[in-house]
């Protein structure tokens, strides 16, 4: 039997950040994450969610090499984080989008941006060349990629970060709150991309969200609260489950509240979803007319 490393493999992680408390050098501890344990599968498509500070972004920098773990460790096709020298080879394995876009950039244009990038990579320009044309037509970015980045909106430069992100082709994609200050139209954009990530490229993703409604595109979920993984379930079960949202401090969105009034009034179990919704309302009309 052939046993299949899983792509990410999150083994006891445990983060205490520092902080200088006074001129004498004196510091207090602050532990932020303990015992976090998960697994990934190449080609999972997975939501991280969890109430305000339970410690999304600090994981989500632990696993890309931001910050170094006070104890644990974080695997990559069973290697571990820290056999992966220099450290920056891990950008071939692991991206991140952060949700300030801006602060990512240090060109004026993505064509110049992604020339600073790879060139710390040693790439020579014509390669550079290549690889930005290849990924401006992959993504459709064609018409983004010589626009400053001043003249873009929050959604546009989105799509150039997380297309910068994947200049290594890295396997694993992370995305802090991608659409956090989108408005609608700008953040179908992003989901959009993300989609046809998942689907055409078959990129492993790891998407931070507090949108519930945005996990519809994901197909597993690991819900972190105070500090730690506490539990780990197929999205649809999430979206489903009032106990388990509440009892993780999660919105409950409107679809399981309207499962469970359903519930009350008929004793029927429904499994609502946002993708099923329109089904189960076009069912009850037809039923009442
Ligand atoms: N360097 C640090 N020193 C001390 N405490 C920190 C540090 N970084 C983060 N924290 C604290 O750790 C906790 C987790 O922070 P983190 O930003 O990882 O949470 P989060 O789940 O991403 O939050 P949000 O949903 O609000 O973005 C918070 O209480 C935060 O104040």
């Amino acid at each position: 039997m052939i046993v299949e490393t899983a792509l990410l493999q999150v083994q006891h992680l445990q983060y205490v950040a520092e902080q200088l408390v006074n001129l004498e050098l004196e510091t207090t501890k602050h532990e932020i994450l303990h015992d976090v344990n998960f697994s990934i599968q190449a080609q999972d498509f997975v939501g991280l969610v969890g109430p305000n500070g339970s410690g999304k972004t600090t994981l989500s920098k632990l696993l890309t090499r931001i910050l170094e773990p006070t104890a644990g460790k974080i695997l990559i096709n069973g290697t571990d984080y820290q056999a992966v020298t220099p450290q920056w080879q891990l950008h071939q394995y692991v991206s991140m989008v952060f949700q300030n876009v801006d602060a990512q950039f240090i060109g004026p244009n993505f064509v110049e941006d992604m020339a600073l990038y790879l060139g710390n990579f040693n790439w020579s320009p014509a390669k550079i060349q290549t690889r930005i044309q290849e990924i401006s037509d992959q993504l459709g970015l064609e018409e983004l990629i010589e626009r400053p980045f001043n003249s873009l909106s929050g959604g546009q430069k989105q799509l150039l970060a997380i297309a910068e992100a994947l200049a290594l082709q890295p396997q694993l994609l992370i995305l802090d709150e991608p659409t956090a200050q989108l408005d609608p139209e700008n953040t179908q954009l992003v989901l959009n991309l993300l989609q046809k990530l998942q689907t055409q490229y078959q990129i492993t993703i790891i998407l931070v969200t507090h949108k519930l409604a945005e996990l519809a595109l994901t197909n597993r979920v690991l819900i972190l609260n105070h500090g730690t993984i506490t539990q780990t379930c197929a999205t649809d079960k999430l979206l489903t489950d009032m106990n388990l949202l509440q009892q993780n401090q999660l919105p409950v969105p409107d679809t399981v509240t309207i499962a469970q009034h359903f519930q009350k009034l008929t004793g029927k179990q429904l499994m609502l979803t946002n993708s099923n919704l329109e089904t189960f309302i076009q069912t009850f009309k037809e039923q009442l007319c």
